[in-house]
């Protein structure tokens, strides 16, 4: 399902590259579920936004269901992303002069992989199942933080994607939204058959998934050392 090799990650700066990301491997299977933990800083949300096509690496190999996302162009990447990855972002990401159902059937019409005449009651369904259903005409800036964030994965699935990814989706909820947001969508990815790929700080969060992956922040040293092996 998702297989990552040899991958760094380097920003130019004003004075020398700084690698902030650097990742041997990685492996996700099918409906597995994934939790990514490390500090502030140590590339967790740009790992995820490379799975997604959104950045691209310095070097390495990211393989999405069978496909080397580094060949694709930008627009074939977006068109891949939303047939194939729900993203839930930490600040929910939504179109905001929009209804919760419009930002539902956005992402469906968009994709094409819903036949149209199921869009709409796929999006009723869904909004349903994330408890929205008496919310859904309502504007999602009208909406609680929860709310627009259940809003947001109830979008993630629209397409029924096999990869969900998640960056850190409760930080901006409040602790009883958070435990009801992130169970929700555990329990989704699993109904969907999803795989999950989720960031957090929150270990509670991290241990209810298959596996934790644990991130470490890069110092200066590390290229010190890189640099040392090089010249050895
Ligand atoms: N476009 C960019 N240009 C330069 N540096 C960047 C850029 N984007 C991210 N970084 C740096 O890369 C590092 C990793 O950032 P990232 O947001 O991936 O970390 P994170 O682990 O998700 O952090 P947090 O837990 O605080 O959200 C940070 O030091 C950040 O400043």
């Amino acid at each position: 399902m998702l297989l990552i090799k040899q991958l760094v990650k380097t920003y130019s700066s004003e004075h020398q590259p700084i690698t902030i990301l650097t990742l041997p491997l990685l492996e996700v299977s099918e409906q597995q579920k994934v939790a990514i933990v490390g500090p502030s800083g140590c590339g967790k949300s740009t790992l995820l936004n490379i799975i997604a096509g959104i950045v691209r690496p310095s070097s390495g190999e990211v393989n999405v269901l069978g496909t080397d996302i580094l060949q694709l162009r930008e627009t074939r990447m977006d068109a891949f992303r939303s047939r194939h990855i729900g993203y839930v972002f930490q600040n929910f990401n939504l179109l905001s002069g929009f209804t919760a159902l419009e930002n539902v059937m956005f992402a469906m019409q968009f994709a094409k992989v819903i036949p149209q005449k199921e869009r709409k009651a796929r999006g009723l369904e869904l909004l349903d199942r994330v408890g929205l259903i008496h919310r859904l005409n309502n504007k999602v800036n009208r909406l609680s933080q929860g709310e627009q964030q259940r809003v947001a994965i109830a979008r993630a699935l629209a397409n029924k994607p096999p990869l969900v990814l998640a960056d850190e989706p409760t930080a901006s909820l409040d602790s009883d939204n958070s435990a009801l947001v992130f169970n929700l969508l555990v329990e989704m990815c699993s109904q969907f058959n999803s795989a999950l790929i989720v960031s957090t700080h929150d270990i509670d969060m991290a241990n209810q998934m298959d596996y934790i992956f644990h991130l470490r922040k890069r110092s200066e040293s590390d290229d010190v050392e890189a640099m040392s092996d090089v010249f050895a």
